[in-house]
């Protein structure tokens, strides 16, 4: 898979609308991210970020929505899941997948899409992605995908195994989500990762001192960008917020 030339814009969502219940969750959302960027969304719990993913993803029951969610330049709204994953496009669940019955090591070489490239210099293996992701690979290679993974290790191997598809855009959903043993260096590490990998990243978290890590940052509210910008700047405004359940109303005021 080619990657696309570095700061050229690599998805576009225009106006993105998504309504359940005569509520919308995402209600005109625009947004860009380009090649190369880590590109962080902030939000308080309930705004709608999950929501978005799903969205760009296009999980079951997530593709009637208005508006227009654009790829590398093509309108993917029509596109099911797998389509999407196939033109680069992965994500990494809050909570992650288990595949039973079968060893970390083969877990990660069956996700290894850069193994199967005769053209790539230099095939990271399952080691070096478990290191990425924080994880002793002599402790945990040999270690069966199964129950006896604690919540915070399967994130873990689930992250490794995203950096070991070697993503166009990974869509990362509160990476350090429940589990607080993920330090933020652990983060930190993962998402340099990805850039040095040159996936894209959308970010997703309630944290400003991980999205302080990104190239550029926005922040949801209401399903609505209210502010986009730089991290630094988006995380000021972030912290100023007003609301603790943030239905919109009042950020989208500061903005208008
Ligand atoms: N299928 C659905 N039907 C009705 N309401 C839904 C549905 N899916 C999500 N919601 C609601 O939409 C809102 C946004 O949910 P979403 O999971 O996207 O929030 P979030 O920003 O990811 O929150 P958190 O930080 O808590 O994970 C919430 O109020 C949620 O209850």
């Amino acid at each position: 898979m080619l990657k696309s030339p570095m700061h050229q814009e690599l998805l576009e969502i225009r106006h993105l609308k998504y309504r359940v219940d005569g509520r919308d969750l995402i209600n005109d959302l625009s947004m860009t991210i380009h090649a190369g960027d880590v590109h962080a969304l902030l939000g308080t719990n309930g705004t709608g970020k999950s929501t978005l993913a799903y969205l760009i993803m296009g999980c079951e029951g997530y593709r009637s929505c208005s508006g227009e969610i654009i790829f590398e330049g093509k309108i993917i709204n029509d596109l099911p899941i797998h389509e999407r994953a196939r033109l680069g496009i992965t994500m990494a669940w809050q909570e992650p997948v288990r595949f039973e019955g079968i060893s970390v090591s083969d877990y990660l070489s069956l996700k290894n899409r850069l193994a199967s490239s005769p053209l790539h210099p230099f095939t990271p293996s399952p080691a070096y992605y478990l290191e990425m992701a924080g994880l002793n690979p002599e402790l945990y290679l040999h270690r069966m995908v199964d129950k006896s993974l604690s919540g915070g290790e399967r994130k873990r191997i689930e992250l490794a195994s995203i950096l070991a598809l070697s993503p166009k855009l990974a869509i990362l959903d509160e990476p350090d989500s429940g589990i607080d043993m993920l330090s933020t260096q652990d983060i930190i590490n993962v998402i340099n990762a990805f850039k040095e990998n040159g996936s894209s990243v959308l970010l997703i978290t309630h944290r400003e001192e991980i999205a302080l890590i990104a190239d550029m940052a926005s922040q949801i509210c209401g399903g609505k960008i209210v502010f986009s910008g730089s991290p630094h700047d988006v995380a000021e405004y972030y912290k100023s917020r007003q609301c603790l359940v943030c239905n919109g109303e009042v950020c989208r005021q500061r903005t208008d």
